[in-house]
């Protein structure tokens, strides 16, 4: 299936705009896990198994595998997701950007050996390092416009183009672009933390009912009613509210899976009440 078909179907079917993060830590893993032969696996897919009917999407960050040596682990995570929980979409979090002909090997990457359903990317090096992700129509193609963390307003605020009331910082020059030019396949969606609503609602108004993704609450503090007010389409979705650690970690013992679903539902229920 499609990704932008199984992500509408994930909202309607779970009532549910969250996205869980899956940002595998083993120093915070439960102790009676935390030194067994495939703990990255075993922790995640917990988790996994512990929330699918309750949020849109999984969004594994790759570091945080392959900098354990787990890659392996995240192609049978993804596998696993696919086989246990189908119609669940799975966002690669990548951020690759490249020529093009190193982009197709990313591509391959993220959707062959991976089989992920969409991946994110960094736009900055122009529409030709995109262009083998927006080839693929059945695929989502998640990028970077205005990210959540503090340096996002070096370069991402700068104005590059208007004057006076019509200046526009490249973040909007950018999401302007894509909804206009890169997203014939309309295959694309944006990246826009949660840590900055205003600039989430000008992205909004920019690209129409696109979905956004929207990383920065929970542990970096985001306000969820700021990012819904400000992000949500006329029909209450629209959004990818995406939390990792304050789900993940949420709790500490033998019964993280179900402390780890209390927190997803908690969630699910803050964005519900705001749609
Ligand atoms: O602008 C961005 C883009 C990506 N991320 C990623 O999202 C998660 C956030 O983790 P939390 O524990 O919920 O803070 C992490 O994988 C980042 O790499 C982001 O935070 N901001």
């Amino acid at each position: 299936m499609h990704f932008m078909q199984s992500l509408h179907q994930a909202w309607q079917r779970n009532n549910s705009l969250v996205c869980v993060g899956l940002d595998p830590e083993p120093a915070k893993f439960p102790a009676h896990l935390r030194d067994t032969p495939d703990a990255v696996y075993t922790f995640c897919r917990a988790i996994v198994d512990a929330t699918a009917d309750l949020i849109c999407a999984y969004k594994p960050q790759i570091a945080h595998f392959a900098a354990l040596r787990a890659e392996g682990a995240l192609e049978r995570l993804i596998a696993h997701i696919h086989d246990a929980h189908p119609g669940i979409p799975v966002i690669l979090d990548a951020k690759r950007g490249d020529i093009g002909s190193t982009a197709q090997h990313y591509a391959t990457e993220a959707f062959e050996r991976y089989q992920a359903d969409a991946v994110t990317l960094n736009p900055y090096l122009g529409r030709d390092s995109i262009q083998p992700f927006l080839d693929r129509a059945d695929k989502g193609v998640i990028l970077l416009c205005h990210t959540s963390n503090p340096g996002a307003a070096d370069l991402q605020d700068l104005i590059v183009e208007g004057t006076g009331s019509e200046r526009l910082p490249l973040y909007q020059h950018l999401a302007r672009t894509i909804a206009r030019d890169w997203n014939a396949n309309g295959n694309c969606a944006l990246v826009t933390g949660a840590t900055w609503p205003e600039q989430l609602a000008q992205v909004r108004a920019l690209v129409g009912d696109m979905p956004l993704l929207v990383p920065g609450i929970g542990a970096q503090g985001g306000d969820v009613e700021a990012v819904v007010r400000n992000g949500r389409t006329a029909d209450g979705t629209g959004l990818m509210i995406s939390s990792s650690r304050a789900i993940l970690y949420a709790g500490h013992g033998e019964g993280f899976a179900a402390d780890a679903r209390q927190a997803t539902e908690t969630l699910r229920s803050q964005v519900n009440r705001c749609r």
